[in-house]
């Protein structure tokens, strides 16, 4: 019998994303992950229990599999593979602790649906600008899959994105599993731009259930969304490209109708009153629509791309907009 050759993965982050991967990436019998969480409790309790106790706490977390790291350039030395899975509000701080040294000659993969704040930038574009990792050398984890189904096993899909081909189908095959398959694509910018603004819409489709809103306006906001979502990705980065795909149109769909969306959540909690602050308060998870709405606004200034669920979504959370108002607002725009 022949041993494959081992392949050292390293994981950013320890939030829901991060815990459904490592659970993927412990189904390959040649796979040994170092996981970087930043809680001290979590790191000690998976270590003695071997289960995350702040996300999906169900989950197995095989101990000659997962190694937990306390330092995160403890994590990423020896790796070929670096995911990171902490949401963009939040990336820059631990990656304080390294520089492009540290990065070159792996491939970065970034399972993160959302942008860098303070830049406005997609973290594929960030890591290029702070890193110096070329863009061939990274790959974006995207499609329509929940953390929460991973984690039970249900059958889900995943598109890996990246400029260099090899590397996506080289990293799809880690991602395929059991109950997981994952294909390439070449597209990474697009499929990095539509996940960032489907948590938008989730946001706007939470909002309009909140106040009371049927499925039949929920079908219509989706259905202009995606108008949107294509006017804006083909203003920023132009070429052909299927929005009908999985990556694109599946992933928007299972944000603004799951159960488990914590966009959608976020909307909710704003469209039954709750202000900014306490629906952020009432989440333990991110909601990475709130800062995209933001940073998407920030960036269509310059585009001027008609966009009125983005803006809508931009003025309630930012403006403190009235959502009823600016729903009705919406209303006159959607066909
Ligand atoms: N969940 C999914 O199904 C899913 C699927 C695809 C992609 N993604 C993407 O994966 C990325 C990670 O999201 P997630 O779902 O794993 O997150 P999550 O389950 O909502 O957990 C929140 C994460 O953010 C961290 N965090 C919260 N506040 C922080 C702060 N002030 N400073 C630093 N870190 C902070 C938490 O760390 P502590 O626990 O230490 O507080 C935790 O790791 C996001 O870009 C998301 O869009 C998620
Ligand atoms: O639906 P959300 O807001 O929890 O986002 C999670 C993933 O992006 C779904 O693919």
């Amino acid at each position: 019998m022949t041993t494959l050759p081992t392949e050292k993965v390293a994981v950013i982050g320890g939030g829901s994303w991060a815990t459904a991967l490592v659970k993927i990436l412990c189904e390959q019998p040649q796979v040994q992950v170092r996981w970087w969480l930043r809680n001290a409790e979590d790191i000690a309790h998976i270590r003695t229990y071997h289960h995350n106790p702040s996300y999906l706490s169900d989950v197995y977390l095989p101990p000659r599999k997962v190694k937990v790291c306390e330092r995160l350039k403890e994590s990423i030395r020896g790796a070929q593979y670096v995911i990171l899975a902490i949401p963009a509000a939040y990336v820059q701080e631990p990656l304080r602790e390294i520089n492009a040294t540290h990065l070159r000659d792996k491939r970065i993969v970034s399972a993160i649906k959302g942008m860098v704040p303070t830049t406005n930038q997609l973290v594929t574009d960030w890591m290029q600008d702070t890193y110096q990792v070329p863009l061939s050398h990274m790959c974006v984890i995207a499609g329509p899959c929940h953390a929460e189904e991973v984690a039970l096993e249900k059958q889900s899909y995943l598109t890996i994105a990246s400029t260099d081909q090899a590397c996506a189908a080289d990293f799809a095959r880690l991602m395929t599993c059991r109950f997981v398959t994952a294909h390439p694509l070449a597209d990474l910018y697009g499929v990095e731009y539509a996940a960032v603004m489907k948590n938008i819409v989730a946001l706007a489709s939470g909002i309009t259930h909140g106040i009371g809103y049927g499925d039949n306006f929920q079908a219509v906001l989706v259905a202009n969304a995606m108008q949107e979502i294509r006017r804006f990705v083909t203003a920023v980065d132009p070429r052909e490209r299927d929005l009908s795909a999985s990556a694109y149109l599946g992933d928007l769909l299972v944000t603004a109708y799951s159960q488990f969306s914590r966009n959608r959540l976020f909307g909710n909690m704003i469209g039954r009153g709750y202000s900014v602050k306490a629906a952020q308060l009432e989440m333990k998870m991110v909601a990475e629509g709130y800062f995209a709405a933001k940073s998407i606004y920030t960036m269509n200034q310059r585009y001027q791309v008609p966009m009125p669920i983005t803006n809508a979504v931009y003025r309630i959370l930012y403006e403190g907009a009235a959502p009823v108002h600016e729903m009705e607002e919406l209303k006159k725009h959607l066909k």
